[in-house]
Formats: structure tokens, C-alpha cells, sequence
């Protein structure tokens, strides 16, 4: 094992012993945290990552459901699916597995969503709501990565935190996210000119360009600390990220490998998430 490694499954171990003690004392007052995963169609690997998502919950103690829906499935049946989950007493978090089929508008499924039940964080009134800064439901992939720092010992306050990516569930969130954490952020994307004298910058590297092993040392300034966003297949089939982790590994001072750093901490995230929706309700 090499020692500047940032163990995700292990930190993602912590964070979901944390959860099942606020899931057991749920329990003693008569609510079992309930997660709804609805998956539209056979993509084999969102089908890995549902399966995970309900074998945590069991292995936690909640409740969960998986609803599968055909490729075929109009919008208008997934959103009364929703609709039905909403009203649903049992379900205190819904998530909706992405990408959906070309026919869906993913964004009229996720706004359909109660922001109550929002465990994913993407419904807009979520992600305003962590614009500026007031608490809500955070998406799990960037808020695992701030967990990954934390139980790591990283600061981020006032280190030039560089992200490749702009999408809407990892790369956007996760600049604000460092930036709350008072990071300097500078976002890299597919149409950025000279990628090098951006991320050379950089104490903190997020990289979620989706292109296989396409951050090689190169990139990296000595140093830094490295996280892969990305889950691909290499040549051999092998899980791989969008880090080329050999190369990588020799000058970062920190690095997430794939599998096994990123990924875990986006199903215990959920698992929080899920757990707090089911407390806010007992407030209530
Ligand atoms: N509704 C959502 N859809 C998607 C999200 C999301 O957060 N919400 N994120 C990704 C996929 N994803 C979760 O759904 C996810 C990806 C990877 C892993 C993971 O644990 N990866 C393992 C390897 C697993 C394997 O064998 O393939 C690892 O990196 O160690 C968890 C969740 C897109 N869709």
C-alpha cells in the first residue's frame, strides 16, 4: 500500500458506522430511514451502483425500495413514479439514478422531486439553497470529496483548489463547496486553453474530465493533493480513473485511487443524506 494514498472505502467505513448509530436511534423513536432508488432502464453499471446504494441501506438498518422502469418508459410515467414517492410516508429520500434515456428531460424529473426527499441535492431549490450557503440536502459526490479532505487532515482554507469539469452533479458544486471552505477555486473545462498552467497552480486537483487516465505527472504540481472523480475502463477492462494514478502517484502529497476512493464516499454521503431527511421529519 503506498503511504500518500487517501483510502476512500475506509474513510466511507467511518463516515456509515456514524450513520447507523443516528439510524439506531431513529429506530428507537419509531422511524426507519427510507430511500427510494428509482432506476429507468439496463445500464449495467448504474445497475452496480443501485444495488450498492440499497445493499447500504440494508446493511445500516433502513428501509429501501428499488423501482425499475423500462428504457422505454415515457416521462410522464416517471414523473407520477415520483409523484407517488413523494406522498409516500415510508420514503424519506428519493433519488433518481442519472443519466435517463434521451426521451426524458432530467431536469423536469429532478424538479418534480420534493426538496424534502431531495437526498441527491440536484433539485434546484437545493442547489440555490447551497449557493448561499444555507443548510440543505449536498450533492453526494462533491460532499464526500470534502469529507475525503477532512478525515484526511487537509485544509483547503486559502489553497488554490483547481476543478476539470463543470458538470452540474460533481464539478459546479464541488467549487462552491471549497470555496465556502474559503479555497481559492479555478474551474478547468473541455474548451480551457493551456490546461497545464491552470492545474500546475494547484495545491488541490479535482479531476472529473471523464477521459481515462488523461491527468498524467505532467499536470500535477509537486505536492498536491489529487482527487479522481472519474470511473472508467482501461485497455484490460480494468476500473480505472481519469488520473493516470502511476504517474500521478509520485509527486502527489495526496492521491484517491480508483476503485476504492471517490466512489464509496458517494454512497455513504447518501446514506447521511438519507438519515437526515428521516430526522428533519421528526422535527416536525
Ligand atoms: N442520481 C445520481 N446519479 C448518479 C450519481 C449520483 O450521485 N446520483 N453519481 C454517479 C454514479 N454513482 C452514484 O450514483 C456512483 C459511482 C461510483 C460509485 C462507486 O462506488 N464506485 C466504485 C467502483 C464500483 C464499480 O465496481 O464499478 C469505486 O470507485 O470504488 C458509487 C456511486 C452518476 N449517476
Amino acid at each position: 500500500m503506498i503511504d500518500n494514498l487517501i483510502d476512500g472505502k475506509q474513510i466511507a467505513g467511518q463516515v456509515t458506522e456514524e450513520v447507523q448509530k443516528r439510524v439506531e436511534a431513529l429506530k428507537a423513536k419509531g422511524i426507519t430511514p427510507g430511500l427510494a432508488v428509482v432506476l429507468v432502464g439496463n445500464n449495467p453499471a448504474s445497475q452496480t451502483y443501485v444495488n450498492n446504494k440499497t445493499k447500504t441501506c440494508e446493511r445500516l438498518g433502513m428501509y429501501s425500495i428499488l423501482i425499475q422502469l423500462d428504457e422505454g418508459v415515457s416521462e410522464a410515467e416517471l414523473l407520477n413514479q415520483v409523484e407517488l414517492l413523494n406522498n409516500d410516508e415510508k420514503i424519506h429520500g428519493i433519488l433518481v439514478q442519472l443519466p435517463l434515456p434521451k426521451q426524458i428531460d432530467e431536469d423536469r424529473v429532478i424538479a418534480k422531486i420534493s426538496p424534502f426527499k431531495d437526498v441527491d441535492g440536484f433539485h434546484p431549490e437545493s442547489v440555490g439553497k447551497m449557493m448561499i450557503g444555507q443548510q440543505t440536502f449536498l450533492p453526494c459526490t462533491p460532499f464526500g470529496i470534502l469529507k475525503l479532505l477532512e478525515y484526511s487532515n487537509i485544509d483547503v482554507a486559502g489553497k488554490h483548489a483547481v476543478i476539470i469539469g463543470r458538470s452540474n452533479i460533481v464539478g459546479k458544486p464541488m467549487g462552491q463547496l471549497l470555496l465556502q471552505k474559503d479555497a481559492t477555486v479555478t474551474y478547468c473545462h473541455s474548451k480551457t486553453t493551456d490546461l497545464h498552467a491552470f492545474t500546475k497552480q494547484a495545491d488541490i486537483l479535482v479531476v472529473a474530465t471523464g477521459r481515462t487516465k488523461m491527468i498524467d505527472a505532467s499536470y500535477v504540481k509537486e505536492g498536491a493533493v489529487v482527487i479522481d472523480v472519474g470511473i472508467n475502463r482501461d485497455e484490460n477492462n480494468k476500473l480505472c480513473g481519469d488520473v493516470d494514478f502511476d504517474s500521478v502517484k509520485e509527486v502527489a502529497s495526496k492521491i484517491t485511487p480508483v476503485p476504492g476512493g471517490v466512489g464509496p464516499m458517494t454512497i455513504a454521503m447518501l446514506m447521511e443524506n438519507t438519515c437526515l431527511a428521516a430526522e428533519n421529519t421528526s422535527k416536525n
